[in-house]
């Protein structure tokens, strides 16, 4: 008898609603046993103005009872897009152990002191990086990239780098998580979590594969 989380999920025996946020660390916790790199990257899809559709990979950083963060330039695409159309989804995928995950829900932007905090800790030239990339805009070549950055690091000698305005984070708040394990002949499990709001119960349904 085992008793792991996902044991549980996918236990029709056994109707127990459990913390999805629980069995998100439970496989998160396995991809980065086995993943080769960047088992924190995922697929962050937001919509523009037109109601298309725009995907990209993020990294996830910080994470609580809250929701799912990530940093990022405001002034880019998805900056832009998350601003005037705050919701978003999202899905990792481990090719490693077969299983996704992904979410839905309406995003928020992290406090100042969440998005200083995470700055700070980003080695400094990440730190002059995301402060010299006018990330998602036209950039004639290369060498205009390399002279911005080399002013800013000129400009700012032995100080600190302060956090830009211009970059901080989303919090992606779940209302959907979905679960998804391989199986043989395409006969996958699939649950799916939602609740109506953050202070709703979740439930949980199994789906078709
Ligand atoms: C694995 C991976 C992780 C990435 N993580 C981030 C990230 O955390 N933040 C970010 O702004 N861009 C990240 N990028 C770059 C984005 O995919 C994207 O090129 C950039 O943010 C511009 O997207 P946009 O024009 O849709 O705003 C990452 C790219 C990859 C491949
Ligand atoms: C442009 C950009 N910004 C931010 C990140 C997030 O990573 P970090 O905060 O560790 O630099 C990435 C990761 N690839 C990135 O490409």
């Amino acid at each position: 008898m085992s008793n792991t989380l996902t044991d549980k999920l996918f236990d029709d025996n056994d109707p127990a609603v459990l913390d999805p946020f629980a069995i998100f660390e439970e496989w998160f916790a396995m991809a980065h046993q086995s993943e080769p790199n960047d088992a924190h990257a995922m697929a962050l899809a937001s919509v523009d103005d037109g109601g298309m559709p725009d995907v990209r990979m993020v990294l996830l950083n910080a994470r609580d009872t809250r929701g799912f963060s990530f940093f990022t330039n405001f002034g880019s695409a998805k900056g832009v897009e998350l601003l005037a159309h705050p919701k978003a989804a999202m899905v990792m995928h481990w090719k490693s152990i077969r299983r996704q995950i992904r979410m839905r829900g309406p995003v928020e932007v992290v406090t100042p002191a969440e998005a200083d905090a995470y700055f700070a800790s980003r080695p400094r030239g990440s730190q002059i990086a995301s402060a010299a990339s006018k990330q998602s805009r036209p950039l004639a070549n290369r060498e205009r990239l390399a002279a911005d950055v080399a002013a800013l690091t000129a400009q700012i000698g032995d100080a600190d780098m302060v956090r830009p305005e211009h970059w901080s984070g989303f919090r992606l708040v779940p209302l959907e998580i979905e679960f998804w394990k391989d199986g043989e002949f395409r006969l996958h499990d699939r649950v799916r979590y939602t609740r109506e709001g953050t202070d709703m119960p979740w439930s949980a349904q199994r789906l078709y594969p």
